[in-house]
């Protein structure tokens, strides 16, 4: 099982993310594919997985990163799109190629002549590669891929360059390995491939999780049989087709795309009607997406996954709950009698306001300032409201999404069609988990003592749905892994690991607590919170990573840093640690949390120093 999470990458500062915030789950005994056109991210996605490039987010192989499997050759096949069509050196014979990776994987050259024979290589075994075509060069990678007999094949772009009878033997093949348990993910850009390999489609829109969905609702919502007619006369036969109830549209200069109608009645009708016809074929075209609605409900995608601490998880609840109660009493709060409303109108005795849809207009409650407002965080809330101003139109009453449509919302105050009786309770905030580094990031790798300690205290991490959370047993990907080697519950819909339900395994987490503390400190909270946009500090780097995406114990500091008064520059000693000063432990005690990392540096003080100032300047 691959259970991807929040995966974001993003390659220049600036500029939109070329993945933001993935989410799915390819579970073994099934084809998952990644569908999306040029450009989407997938390559990038499985480059992730991988840990082949730095990034965010989470991928576990079986509950483990890809780092953490000792033989991932054995476990993992990967097929990777490369620049470079060859499989291997142009001038070694395929089958030398072959048997020199087996023995680098370490089974038996045997291996490498089975594979040969698999893959309809045998008859050009023992040519060079230099003479392959793009579609056996696919192939030699594929087997190489296979080598180690692996468990999972996580593919690129696997029918590039095949002929349709090697795509049609290469869909059996794949549908055979995930019969027998074997978990696939492979990636394509057509949608009728998607359709004929997958049993789960994840399409990908621009980086982003466009739609998760088994491959008959995929069909039944995505693809659209058409029949095209081209000949010279399709003006005529278009009246008569519109005659018999079907749908016609132009497709290039003498062609037509009929829908509703077979194939086979349109060519009797072109016959009886003595049309001449040069081609009558059925085609597939592709509906455009319309997500999130394509998301599947109670999954925690996109946009909708936390990971925070019980603490965190405390104290946000608690904030939600004193804005929620200031909004309400906002709402609630009748106008006197004659009264004059802001919108100039004359309140009746004992008449309600209208409702407001999201924060209501006007001054909003103060807050303290999160630095974990990051320039992806507005591109999340971008995702996730691809429309807002119509969605805040249309569904006045809609609270799924917002913190995502707050701005637009504070804007327009949409009267409800009947006054309800109290304001509907305020969703919990879709909050996006964008702090998980691929573990070669260095969050992850540079754990330090402090954030040990504080791994340590802060006794369960949870993984919890947003908006949807309230759906149970919903797939939602929930782990609740205890203090390290502690006892870790279960998810609320009953097992740590049921198949198909997203879950970390938390029984191979307990096991393997690096696993668990790897999502310990991944937290951010407050994508589409930050309404005011977040600056990057100038001559500074401007990336996902570069501020927010930093550990929670430091963005804590940070916070009260800012409580105890503005930072002072850096390599300045403090007004309490001037000689001849004494020193002030509380406040000390308040920027030193845990007295372990960061105590009397210097350095690290101003690098907390320019974030809080960066933040400060919005
Ligand atoms: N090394 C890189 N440096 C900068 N941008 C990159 C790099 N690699 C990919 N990108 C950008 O990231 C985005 C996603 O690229 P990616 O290769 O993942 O897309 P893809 O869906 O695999 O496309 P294709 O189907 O063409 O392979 C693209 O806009 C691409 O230009």
């Amino acid at each position: 099982m691959i259970q991807i999470t929040g995966l974001t990458k993003a390659y220049r500062r600036g500029r939109p993310p070329a993945l933001l915030d993935l989410t799915f789950d390819a579970r073994p005994g099934m084809v998952t594919v990644l569908l999306g056109d040029e450009g989407a991210g997938k390559s990038t996605a499985l480059r992730l997985m991988v840990e082949l490039e730095r990034g965010h987010g989470l991928t576990l192989f079986d509950g483990r990163t890809y780092r953490r499997i000792r033989r991932p050759e054995r476990e993992i096949g990967v097929l990777l799109a490369s620049g470079r069509p060859e499989a291997g050196h142009p001038g070694q014979r395929a089958r030398v190629h072959l048997r020199m990776l087996a023995g680098a994987v370490g089974v038996p050259v045997r291996r490498a002549d089975d594979l040969l024979e698999q893959t309809r290589l045998a008859g050009v075994a023992d040519h060079r590669i230099g003479t392959f075509s793009p579609g056996m060069h696919r192939r030699l990678a594929l087997a190489a891929a296979l080598l180690g007999n692996p468990s999972t094949l996580l593919l690129d772009a696997p029918t590039e360059g095949l002929s349709p009878s090697n795509e049609e033997w290469f869909g059996a093949f794949l549908r055979s390995f995930a019969l027998s348990g074997g978990t696939v993910l492979a990636t394509t850009r057509a949608p009728e491939e998607a359709a004929a390999l997958a049993d789960r489609v994840v399409t990908l829109d621009a980086g982003r999780l466009a739609a998760d969905q088994p491959v008959v609702e995929f069909r039944r919502t995505r693809l659209h049989p058409e029949v095209l007619v081209r000949g010279p006369q399709m003006a005529r036969l278009a009246d008569l087709l519109v005659a018999q109830g079907g749908q016609v549209r132009r497709d290039g200069g003498a062609g037509l795309a009929v829908s509703g109608i077979g194939r086979t009645e349109i060519g009797e009708l072109a016959y009886r009607n003595g049309i001449l016809l040069h081609e009558l074929s059925d085609r597939v075209v592709e509906r455009p997406v319309s997500y999130p609605s394509a998301l599947p409900s109670g999954s925690g995608r996109s946009g909708q996954v936390a990971i925070r601490t019980v603490r965190q998880a405390q104290r946000q609840d608690q904030d939600q709950t004193q804005e929620q109660s200031q909004d309400q009493a906002a709402a609630h709060r009748e106008p006197a009698a004659g009264q004059e409303e802001p919108d100039g109108r004359t309140a009746a005795p004992g008449e309600q306001r209208p409702v407001t849809v999201g924060r209501p207009a006007g001054p909003q409650p103060e807050r303290p300032l999160d630095h974990r407002g990051l320039q992806a965080g507005r591109w999340a809330a971008a995702a996730l409201a691809p429309n807002p101003p119509v969605q805040a139109q249309a569904q006045p009453q809609t609270q799924a999404q917002p913190q995502t449509q707050a701005p637009q919302a504070q804007t327009a105050s949409v009267p409800a069609p009947t006054p309800p009786a109290q304001v509907p309770p305020v969703a919990p905030a879709p909050t996006v988990d964008l702090t998980r580094r691929t573990p070669r990031g260095s969050s992850a790798l540079g754990r330090t003592t402090a954030r040990a300690a504080e791994a340590e205290s802060e006794a369960e991490t949870e993984v919890e749905s947003g908006a949807e959370a309230a759906e149970p047993g919903a797939g939602v990907s929930d782990v609740r892994p205890g203090a390290r080697g502690g006892e870790r519950s279960a998810r609320p819909d009953g097992g740590g690991a049921v198949p198909g339900l997203g879950a970390v395994d938390a029984e191979h987490l307990a096991a393997n607590p690096t696993d668990a503390e790897l999502l310990t400190p991944a937290r951010i909270r407050g994508v589409g919170q930050h309404p005011a946009p977040v600056r990057p500090l100038p001559g500074r780097p401007w990336s996902v990573g570069s501020t927010g995406l930093r550990p929670a114990g430091r963005t804590e500091r940070v916070e009260r840093i800012e409580q105890a008064g503005p930072a002072e520059p850096a390599g300045r000693p403090r007004e309490s640690e001037k000689p001849g000063e004494p020193g002030q432990p509380g406040q000390q005690g308040a920027e030193r949390p845990g007295g372990a990392d960061g105590a009397a540096d210097p350095r690290g003080t101003a690098r907390r120093s320019a974030v809080g100032d960066e933040n400060g300047s919005e």
